[in-house]
């Protein structure tokens, strides 16, 4: 019998820590890359996920889906009955602004949201889900040490994915300083939030809705590289000083 209605793993199977990504063949392709020591422990509804070990630390992957609903779920079921107690995403989202260009990283401070979830949720307030500060913190912290392109600030979630007013739609957020959007960094915080659980999405520009510009598929494994080695590196929570012990 399932532990969960979603999912095969056993209490147990999962670490503390939880790295989110939206596409199983990521989830797969970050297993194989960056893990030692890993096993599969969920495959119900192609939701891959694994455990294994990251420079000696215990780590967990679960593939969301796509959606809010579909993260919601799962983000509810790792917190609630697999003891996780830190969630970060490692997405891909579109720009909404000019200077956040493609393959850079969006860290997410906080996430507004066009969902009607939030309605049922919080009545006549409009919440505001933001990052863990923390976890923030050292995110943005190890960007800097490794030399990568990212922009950290407030971003959107949208419950659609292809809509006639490409951009129109966004003009409120993006008047407002949102600087990218995915689908569910919204709900992540949110869950995270009502389970006092630490969260924070990290995505991958992979398209921008302000020019139409686009990567191909294909080149999308190699442009995840540095997303998720800082994902891992937050995780276990990994600076300069204690990655390099021989530093004079
Ligand atoms: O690549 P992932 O992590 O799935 O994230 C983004 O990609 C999907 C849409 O193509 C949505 O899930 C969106 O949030
Ligand atoms: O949710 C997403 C992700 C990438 N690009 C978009 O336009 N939306």
């Amino acid at each position: 019998m399932q532990t969960t209605p979603h999912n095969e793993a056993k209490r147990g199977d999962y670490a503390e820590t939880v790295l989110l990504p939206g596409d199983p063949q990521r989830t797969e392709w970050i297993a194989a890359t960056f893990l030692e020591d890993v096993r599969c422990i969920n495959r119900v509804r192609g939701a891959l996920a694994y455990t294994g070990r990251y420079r000696g630390s215990p780590i967990s992957l679960h593939t969301t889906g796509m959606g809010a609903p579909s993260l919601a779920i799962y983000a509810h079921e790792l917190l609630e009955t697999y003891g996780a107690r830190t969630l970060i995403r490692v997405g891909t989202c579109g720009s909404l602004a000019d200077h956040v260009k493609l393959r850079s990283l969006v860290i997410s401070q906080s996430s507004s949201s066009d969902s009607a979830i939030n309605r049922q949720l919080f009545g006549v307030y409009d919440y505001a889900p933001s990052a863990d500060f923390e976890l923030l913190c050292r995110a943005a912290r190890r960007a800097v040490e490794m030399g990568i392109i990212h922009y950290v600030g407030q971003t959107a979630s949208s419950d659609v994915f292809y809509h006639p007013d490409v951009l129109g739609r966004f003009a409120g957020v993006r008047a407002h300083g949102a600087l990218a959007v995915d689908m569910e960094t919204n709900a992540l915080y949110t869950i995270a939030a009502r389970f006092r659980a630490k969260a924070l999405s990290i995505c991958t520009v992979v398209d921008s809705l302000v020019n139409g510009e686009d990567t191909d598929a294909s080149e999308r494994q190699e442009l995840f590289s540095d997303m998720v080695r800082l994902a891992l590196d937050v995780a276990i929570g990994t600076s300069r000083v204690e990655a390099e012990p021989d530093r004079p």
